[in-house]
């Protein structure tokens, strides 16, 4: 689905240059859910940058393989910390933009909006504003514009880090039914060792600045997964061995 090779980018500054990530190199296979664990400043977002073509690689490339016998471009969606809604459009209408944007018409693009709002639970919920949405709420309407355009990648960038404790654990496990029900290709960031094994195939470790991958560790646990995973023996295992890793 998508190959990494040799990737780095400096960013240009006063001293000749910062190296966020240094001769990168990873691959990720069709509806694979991979995620990204690592030091603050290590490169994490950066790498989804250059993913969503928002930044060049400086050296190295990015291939993608939508599908055997297709020649197109991927789609692509990203979504970050923040929901960043259009505080004077609705959830429905919200989510719908991607395809307005498209030219797709209201009445179809409103019935795919609908199917996705029921998905992420938010069904009795569509004509709300976002200012009356609660934060856990406001990232379901964010993954559910980014689902709406079909991605062959979904590109999740801390997706819960502005949520408190327990909303970030519930989210965490809704996100597991949703990926479990869509199945797309996923690459999150995140901070959290637990959120990472809950509801990854593939966990990479990135080392400190500049950001290189110390550690690519499968995570075995079967599938589907519940909350009550956590409480495994294997799942202690593994989180020990990444924490290690972090350092
Ligand atoms: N557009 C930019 N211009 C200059 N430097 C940048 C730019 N974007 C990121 N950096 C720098 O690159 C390094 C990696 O940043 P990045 O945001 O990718 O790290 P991160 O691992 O996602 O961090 P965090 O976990 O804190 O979000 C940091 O030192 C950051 O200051």
């Amino acid at each position: 689905m998508l190959e990494v090779r040799d990737l780095s980018v400096v960013f240009p500054d006063d001293t000749g240059g910062l190296e966020a990530l240094e001769q990168m190199s990873l691959s990720v296979q069709p509806r694979e859910f991979v995620c990204l664990l690592g030091p603050s400043g290590c490169g994490k977002s950066t790498l989804l940058r250059v993913l969503a073509g928002l930044v060049p690689p400086t050296q190295g490339s990015v291939t993608y393989q939508t599908c055997a016998h297709c020649n197109r471009e991927p789609r692509i969606a990203l979504v970050f910390q923040n929901a960043n809604l259009m505080p004077w459009r609705n959830v429905l209408q919200n989510i719908t933009l991607p395809l307005e944007m498209q030219g797709v018409e209201e009445p179809k693009a409103e019935k795919m909006a609908r199917e996705l709002i029921s998905l992420v639970g938010l069904e009795g919920f569509e004509k709300n504003w976002p200012g009356d949405l609660s934060g856990g709420m406001a990232q379901r309407v964010a993954i559910a514009r980014a689902l709406i355009q079909d991605p062959d990648l979904l590109l999740l960038d801390e997706p819960f880090g502005a949520l408190d404790a327990l909303t970030r654990e519930r989210m965490g496990t809704e996100l597991l039914h949703i990926w479990q029900r869509s199945r797309k290709t996923v690459l999150m960031v995140t901070h959290s060792i637990s959120e990472a094994l809950l509801l990854s195939d593939r966990v990479l470790v990135f080392t400190p600045r500049p950001g290189r991958i110390c550690l690519d560790l499968p995570v075995d646990l079967p599938r589907p997964r519940a909350e009550e995973v956590r409480y495994s023996p294997r799942f202690g295992e593994l989180a020990r061995a990444l924490r290690q890793a972090i350092g």
